[in-house]
């Protein structure tokens, strides 16, 4: 019977649900037509206002829906008739009389939840990008300034160490579901971040006690190594270490975003099916094709991963492309694979060297969209056969149902042979990624007892994987998938078909949650360890910056103060070391001028005449002595000065720096009589000094300024003599001596004359000698004052001894300097160690709580996105 189907499509928009159609069958319908521009032909304006015409067609309505959708949603070319090859056919498609309500239903809801998906699908790629972002940042960040990562409050708890298996987690991202899933203990196996917590469970990771303390995707590796607990290796690892571990992760993460991008990108699915070695794997995907594509044996003959496709991807055209080993396989490239005949592929599959990677098998499934799964007019889907599992290959095979690219997993599993280690090895470890398994049971014909098995295989999967058990009606299939393509009909068939629908349902209907539902959850998991990381930066900063404020508040007056000090005891030295400077070399110049002013008072033993040479040597070593003991005691006068300016220093030191000083200044002791002592090169002696310069000359024993005086006395007495005898009455005898000289003649001046002479030498020599003793002190002393004048004697001594007080202060004020310069360095050292961690505080705070706010809107639009279209309804 022909019926006017009608159905009008609200607005999706914030995913609601369009209005359910009135009853079909029964109540009239308004018919809205939209323009079209040929009879019959629907024209589209609007995905949200799709209206299907009275007299469409049920290939009309798939291609409305499905070229709709597919024009926005990214679907790619698994378009009914969009890109069907001429020379294929159009699917033949059934007619509006032959589509039941529940299809046409199914249908509408199939649109819809297309129109959910893109709609996810595209904010889903928007959080992914800006979770990119933060993640860049707080890796930047993280490599700038260590980020700190706390300690997990609560380690493996008696209470968790029963709910969760006893597994070595490289990184337990698992949350609640690791307690649900995995109840039963499992081979040990590593395994990776968990993407697939469905969302109904998100509320339950940010509640839960323990999961709010845990991190899920940035949970460092720390019970590796000899820690017993996180705890333990956290405390012990330094932060830069800590950092390292966390921007290796935060870089496992950002390409693990990368990845659930790409994957939401690509539009195909990929349905992996794999299984026990000869449990029926491609029998089924034959049976799934309607045709005997690829080989079955009764001996494991499938060596190759087989990805079964429409060949509308491949221009209409069936054959087999051989991906050859160390090649990215790209259709449009012949040199990344090789092409074979359909008919070899037999040959290529079983080849026991397989010389391709994998095989692309484009086959043209020639049936309607509501049959065929290749060419379900929604989406891209290819079927992927694996080679069966055994021992070697179980890490072949998980590290492929890890891919991104798989969404779903079909694991075949021999009734007869029930789950062996390998398939609860390989189930075990898909499970966390895909969460739900789909299991076919084949070869169900062979057993007898069904119920039993059933119940049996049904019970190993509650241990395997919980959620598959929970929705065994949908996703456990017991089948015979042998007797499909033998054309036996009956229940096998209706088994086989029930099957056929759950797949399609599972891959098509909940390709949300397979597609879309591990970025959202990655998206959760990572927002939470994010949003926690910073609320522990935020709290951490904060405590930095007012344990800074405060150490800061305490330094800063202290290093004024010891600042100022510093300056007032180097004013304080500088002028001790003036005074005591001053003084010594004040004394020195006063005690050696005064010294060499009455050197002439300075004389030896006088022995006689017949010594007096020894007297004059004598004298004049005294002379050096005396002088060189007057430098003496000029050094002696320095070294008390310098011991009361040490002291001096000393209590400066005492005084401003405490026993800190006392301490350091014991290890420098003044020892006074090591002041002056004899240098490598020794300064020279007074005797030195002169030796050269003072020798002995005969002139040194007459005192020619004596001489002098007694002349001028001499000449004075006659003139005195001549004087008062004029004026008192000597004239007389003055005249008459004159007289009687005037009278004598020449003669008798000639015989007088040798007796003058004699009395003039003799007088000469008898004053000489009675002078010497004097006059060799006296010219001695003037020779050596000249002498030591011209060598600048006192100036260059006090200078010596000057230098050497000088040398002998700087020690102990040079210590003192420098122990107020540490002093000083030390506090500036603190305060700017605070003002850093002020600085460092303020900034962290700063970018942790715009971190903090990011991450809490992306976390919060994540939430919002309703994968499962929970909203739906027709
Ligand atoms: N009785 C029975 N036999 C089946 C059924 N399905 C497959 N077989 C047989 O099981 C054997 C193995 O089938 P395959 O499809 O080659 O198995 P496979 O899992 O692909 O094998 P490998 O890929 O080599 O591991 C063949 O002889 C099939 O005819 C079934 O439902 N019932």
């Amino acid at each position: 019977m022909r019926r006017t189907v009608t159905a009008v499509h609200q607005p999706l928009a914030g995913v609601c649900a369009p209005p359910r159609p009135t009853d079909l069958t029964t109540t009239p319908i308004d018919i809205i037509t939209p323009p079209t521009t040929n009879n019959q032909q629907p024209l589209l304006f609007h995905p949200s206002l799709i209206v299907f015409h009275t007299s469409m067609s049920a290939m009309d309505i798939a291609n409305l829906i499905t070229s709709d959708v597919a024009s926005d949603s990214g679907y790619g070319g698994s378009v009914a008739g969009g890109n069907s090859s001429p020379g294929h056919g159009s699917p033949d498609f059934v007619g509006v009389d032959d589509l039941a309500e529940d299809q046409v239903s199914r249908l509408q809801l199939q649109h819809q939840q297309a129109l959910l998906y893109a709609d996810n699908r595209s904010s889903l790629l928007r959080s992914l990008g800006q979770m990119k972002s933060l993640l860049k940042s707080l890796k930047e960040w993280n490599e700038k300034t260590p980020v700190y990562y706390p300690a997990p409050k609560h380690s493996s708890t008696a209470e968790e160490a029963t709910a969760r298996p006893s597994v070595a987690h490289t990184q337990s991202a698992y949350g609640t579901d690791d307690s649900e899933i995995h109840t039963a203990p499992r081979p040990s196996l590593t395994r990776r971040s968990q993407t697939t917590i469905p969302a109904n469970r998100t509320d339950e990771i940010a509640s839960h006690p323990l999961l709010s303390d845990t991190f899920q995707i940035l949970k460092l590796d720390l019970k590796l190594g000899h820690a017993k607990n996180s705890d333990d290796l956290s405390e012990s690892l330094d932060s830069k270490a800590l950092s390292q571990l966390l921007s290796s992760l935060l870089h496992k993460s950002t390409h693990h975003i990368s990845n659930l991008a790409a994957r939401i990108e690509d539009t195909a699915s990929k349905v992996l099916v794999t299984g026990d070695l000869n449990a029926g794997k491609s029998t089924l995907v034959n049976a799934l094709l309607r045709r005997h594509v690829l080989p079955e044996d009764q001996q494991p003959c499938t060596n190759t991963f087989c990805e079964v496709l429409d060949a509308r991807e491949n221009a209409g055209v069936e054959e087999v492309h051989g991906v050859l080993f160390g090649t990215t396989y790209d259709r449009h490239d012949e040199r990344t694979y090789a092409v074979h005949a359909l008919k070899e592929l037999e040959d290529l599959a079983m080849d026991e060297t397989p010389k391709y990677s994998q095989l692309k098998v484009y086959v043209d499934d020639g049936r309607t969209i509501d049959k065929s799964l290749l060419r379900n007019g929604v989406v891209d889907i290819a079927l992927i056969d694996a080679p069966g599992l055994n021992i070697d290959s179980i890490s072949t095979h998980a590290l492929f149902a890890r891919q991104e690219e798989i969404d779903v997993v079909v694991f075949v599993v021999s009734a007869e042979n029930h789950f062996t280690l390998s398939a609860k090895e390989f189930i075990w470890n898909a499970a966390h990624e895909k969460a739900y398994i789909f299991i076919v049971v084949n070869r169900f014909d062979n057993i007898r007892d069904k119920a039993r098995c059933k119940r049996m295989i049904l019970d190993q999967l509650s241990s395997l994987s919980p959620r598959t058990r929970a929705d065994a009606d949908e996703l456990v299939h017991f089948v015979s998938a042998g007797s499909v393509n033998t054309g036996e009909g009956g229940e096998k068939l209706r088994d086989f078909e029930h099957l056929e629908r759950s797949l399609r349902q599972f891959v098509l209907e909940k390709r949300a949650k397979s597609k879309l539902a591990p970025a959202k959850t990655y998206l959760l998991n990572l927002s939470h360890d994010v949003a926690m990381l910073a609320e522990a930066n935020i709290s951490k900063n904060q405590n930095e910056l007012s344990k800074a404020k405060k150490e800061l508040d305490a330094i800063r007056p202290a290093y004024e103060k010891i600042r100022k000090v510093k300056r007032e005891v180097a004013e304080e030295i500088e002028h001790n070391q003036e005074e005591v400077l001053n003084s010594v070399a004040l004394y020195t110049k006063k005690a050696l001028s005064s010294a060499l002013n009455t050197l002439d008072t300075v004389v030896a033993d006088y022995e006689g005449l017949w010594s007096i040479f020894s007297y004059w040597y004598r004298t004049r070593d005294e002379m050096c002595a005396c002088l060189q003991r007057e430098e003496g005691f000029c050094e002696d006068f320095a070294r008390g000065q310098c011991a009361a300016g040490i002291e001096f220093i000393v209590q400066l030191g005492n005084t401003h720096l405490g026993t800190e000083y006392g301490a350091a200044a014991k290890r420098t002791i003044f020892r006074p009589e090591a002041m002056f002592m004899p240098k490598k090169k020794p300064h020279p002696t007074v005797k030195e000094r002169v030796q050269g310069s003072v020798g002995f000359e005969w002139s040194d024993f007459v005192d020619w300024e004596v001489q002098e005086k007694y002349t001028t006395a001499s000449l004075g007495l006659s003139s005195v003599a001549v004087v008062v005898g004029k004026y008192v009455g000597l004239k007389t005898l003055t005249d008459a001596a004159w007289k009687a000289s005037s009278f004598a003649s020449l003669r008798d001046v000639r015989r007088m004359a040798p007796w003058v002479v004699v009395f003039a030498i003799g007088s000469t020599a008898f004053f000489i000698v009675k002078d010497v003793q004097r006059a060799v002190p006296f010219n001695l002393a003037r020779k050596m004052r000249r002498s030591l004048a011209e060598g600048e004697y006192v100036y260059a001594t006090s200078d010596r001894i000057v230098k050497e007080s000088r040398k002998v202060l700087s020690m102990p004020e040079e210590e003192l300097r420098g122990m107020f310069a540490k002093a000083v360095e030390k506090s500036a050292g603190e305060k700017e160690k605070w003002e850093s961690v002020l600085k460092g505080a303020e900034e962290g705070y700063k970018f942790f709580q715009g971190l903090g706010g990011q991450v809490g809107r992306v976390k919060k639009m994540v939430e919002s996105y309703d994968l499962e279209g929970k909203g739906l309804k027709i």
